[in-house]
């Protein structure tokens, strides 16, 4: 490694004619020093909807960056998560769930796996202890046999079965496939997550950092706002929207570094932050706001304390919600939506 530094104290890296430069997540950034043996690449986090692939991103990187709902299908963007070690940097990439496309979102959505698995190292197929295996497992068992990527089996929610109950199913999955380990794991209870984290390293290739060692996601601010209005508005409505509710984040302005500062009377300091409900028909837009408001209200106080919680400071949140018609069969709208 060089001896120069840049503004912030990084060494500079010298031009790396192995680097694959068409792949701008590949390509080695500043880091401070790290072991030659170091290890580093992308684990993806794979399993029928409801799996727990969310809260255990979550409990590998410690700190809440994936939205979780009691909702199967809650996981609409690629969040991804990044656990850096002394010896190594594991990446994490919560796929959304692996069904049967119903409409052009869920097409879209099983292309977004695929394109997602063929750029990691190491798979994380995730089964829950108590569920039994069925056709959607096997489905994904049989996918994943011919990618030629070690495959790990993580047995989740270990905690919601019995000792007998579990060694049944660990047998039952390590018979569903030709798996390069098997991890049981409780996300909830905080059980063997640093096993995993040790058994998901063991298949990373040798690699300088990726991302900076002490960053805990790459997915925009502005995303993991978004995420965290939808997850409050998931839970709020329970089986009322199931999937018409798209959110984007309009706005997130600053008022002290802003140019139109303060332009909220009264919000003070508290960083402005606007987001747009989307539904397909009017009707939907009356469930969401609720009587006299009461829906927008509460899903706008549970939004604003993640946001308070992700960020670190007081958030004026104003929510609005607004019907565009049946962005989940639009290319354009869903394009726009970022799908
Ligand atoms: N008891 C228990 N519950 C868990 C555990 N992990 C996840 N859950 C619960 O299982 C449900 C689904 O978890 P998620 O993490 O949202 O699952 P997911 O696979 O990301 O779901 P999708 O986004 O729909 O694909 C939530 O209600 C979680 O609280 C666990 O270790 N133990």
């Amino acid at each position: 490694m060089t001896n120069m530094t840049d503004a912030d104290g990084f060494p500079i890296l010298p031009d790396d004619p192995d680097t694959d430069v068409d792949d701008p997540a590949r390509a080695p950034i500043a880091v401070p020093d790290y072991p030659e043996d170091f290890r580093a690449g992308f684990v993806c986090l794979l399993g029928r909807p409801n799996t727990g692939k969310s809260t255990l991103t979550n409990a590998l990187v410690g700190t809440k960056i994936a939205i979780t709902s009691g909702r199967p299908e809650t996981t609409r963007h690629n969040v991804r998560g990044v656990v850096s070690r002394p010896d190594s940097q594991l990446v994490l990439v919560d796929t959304p769930g692996f069904h049967r496309p119903r409409t052009l979102l869920g097409k879209r959505l099983n292309d977004l796996v695929r394109e997602t698995l063929a750029g990691v190292d190491v798979i994380a197929f995730c089964i829950p202890a108590g569920d039994k295996i069925g056709p959607g497992d096997r489905l994904i068992a049989r996918e994943l046999a011919d990618l030629g990527k070690p495959v790990v089996a993580v047995v989740t929610k270990t905690d919601t079965v019995s000792r007998p109950k579990l060694a049944q199913q660990l047998l039952a999955v390590s018979e569903l496939g030709d798996w390069a380990d098997i991890v049981p794991v409780s996300a909830l209870k905080g059980e063997q997550i640093d096993v995993l984290q040790e058994v998901l390293t063991s298949h990373l290739p040798p690699s300088p950092p990726l991302y900076p060692t002490d960053s805990v996601t790459d997915e925009p601010q502005a995303v993991m706002v978004g995420e965290l209005v939808r997850e409050a508005a998931l839970e709020r409505l329970r089986d009322e929207l199931p999937h018409s509710l798209a959110v984007v984040v309009d706005e997130i302005v600053d008022p002290a570094t802003a140019e139109h500062a303060g332009r909220i009377k009264g919000t003070g300091n508290r960083l402005q932050v606007r987001v747009s409900l989307l539904v397909e028909r009017d009707s939907q837009k009356a469930i969401v706001i609720g009587r006299g408001g009461a829906n927008l209200k509460a899903i706008g106080t549970e939004a604003r304390r993640g946001i308070q919680q992700l960020l670190g400071r007081k958030v004026y949140l104003d929510l609005h919600v607004r019907t565009l018609k049946d962005w989940q069969s639009d290319p354009k709208a869903l394009a726009k939506l970022g799908f």
